[in-house]
């Protein structure tokens, strides 16, 4: 303060002293110009102190400027921030029931886990039950009631309803102040969020702007079928395509082919625009994590977890503690893989082959289905009849 004081007077002094002094019209009627001299040596007479004096002004006022700038310049640069009382943050955001309390509470930087800390999503068969079984596993984490609120996924007036009852208790805002917020990271495991797109983007980001994202990718003809059977399976009340047709006649219905939660919800680079539009960046915001990587071996989901960890800024600790268990499918249905006609399959992997490319060149990400279609296919044509695995053999993948 004491500098920056400084630094405005030495500032106004040498605005005053370097400033031309001009004599107002009385003065210069009372005291006429001498006129103009008559010689180089009477010049240079009568010039000789008032040079000198204007030019001393000059160099005082410089230096004094010179002085006071450098004085502001340090107090400002050296002023210590104060420090932020976190322990008040935390106790402020434990009393909230909304979005706009939370962000309050949270409007300083700091160090610790704000709520949500992320969500886990990509899409229905993706895994990410099994993801949040793990994730719930973990010391720092706090699992959210249900895995899949859907909040987001409402309109707002119903959003507006049910805030305090997500906030306090789907996030479990409570627990997580009994365990010492701020030290356990609370998350949504909505799997479809992705597939909603504009509109559940733009809403989480006006509500949790420094949620991070996890997104698992499987391939996409095999999880639209996943998602048809699944529905089937686990719903028998309600009417499915599957309860009296063979999967190859189901797949190749409009419905199946377009819609946005079989073969369209599949599209996940038109659906990660929708998100990128709405302001969440790759890479900083959101991790992509490719399904087959945490099927193929339990290294391979352990790796997957681990770099999970890495980019929420959590322990990667336990990533190295999983067993083999750990590692297993919470909910698997693909047994045998499904017969399907060669033109069915083909029809499918048209419908995502351009949006597959679109996205590994948006993630610079080889995620190996262009391989893996190309050697279905190939044995479909062998045996006159595609047998499609839900859950594919470990793909090869480049490093792009
Ligand atoms: N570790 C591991 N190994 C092999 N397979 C695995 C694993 N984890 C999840 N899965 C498969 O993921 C599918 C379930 O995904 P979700 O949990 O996201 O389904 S849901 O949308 O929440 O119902 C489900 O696929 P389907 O068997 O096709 O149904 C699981 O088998």
């Amino acid at each position: 303060m004491c500098g920056i004081g400084l630094g405005v007077v030495g500032v106004a002094a040498c605005a005053y002293l370097s400033r031309r002094r001009r004599p107002s019209d009385a003065e210069s009627t009372r005291f006429p110009r001498p006129p103009p001299p008559q010689s180089p040596s009477a010049t240079r007479r009568k010039r000789g102190p008032s040079w000198t004096r204007r030019h001393s002004a000059l160099v005082l006022s410089a230096a004094l400027c010179f002085l006071a700038l450098s004085t502001a310049l340090r107090a400002w640069q050296f002023t210590p921030t104060p420090p932020i009382d976190e322990a008040a943050q935390v106790a402020r955001a434990c009393g909230c029931a909304s979005f706009a309390c939370l962000r309050s509470a949270f409007a300083t930087p700091s160090s610790y886990f704000k709520v949500p800390h992320f969500w886990i999503g990509g899409g229905q068969k993706c895994g990410t039950t099994t993801l949040y079984a793990t994730l719930a596993r973990h010391p720092q984490i706090m699992a959210p009631e249900p895995k899949e609120p859907g909040y987001f996924a409402w309109p707002a007036p119903a959003r507006l309803a049910a805030e305090r009852w997500y906030v306090r208790d789907a996030l479990r805002l409570g627990d997580a102040c009994d365990r010492g917020l701020g030290k356990v990271a609370t998350f949504d495991g909505t799997a479809y969020y992705l597939q909603w797109g504009g509109p559940v983007a733009r809403a989480l980001k006006a509500s949790a702007p420094w949620a991070k994202i996890v997104l698992v990718f499987r391939e996409p003809v095999a999880r639209a079928m996943s998602w048809l059977q699944h529905m089937a399976m686990k719903y028998p009340a309600i009417p499915s395509c599957l309860h009296h047709r063979p999967m190859d006649c189901c797949v190749q219905q409009s419905w199946f082919l377009s819609g946005v939660h079989h073969l369209g919800g599949s599209k996940y680079y038109k659906h990660l625009k929708d998100w990128i539009d709405a302001g969440w960046r790759v890479d900083d915001d959101i991790h992509v994590v490719r399904f087959e990587q945490m099927i193929e071996s339990p290294r391979g989901f352990r790796d997957a977890y681990r770099a999970i960890l890495d980019f929420l800024g959590l322990d990667p600790g336990p990533a190295a503690n999983m067993t083999r268990d750990d590692t297993q499918p919470a909910n698997r249905r693909s047994v045998v893989p499904y017969n399907v006609s060669r033109r069915a399959y083909e029809a499918m992997v048209d419908e995502v082959r351009q949006d597959a490319a679109n996205l590994e060149e948006l993630l610079g990400v080889d995620f190996g289905w262009h391989r893996y279609w190309a050697r279905q296919l190939a044995q479909c044509d062998r045996d006159r009849l595609c047998r499609v695995p839900l859950l594919p053999p470990p793909l090869s993948v480049r490093t792009l």
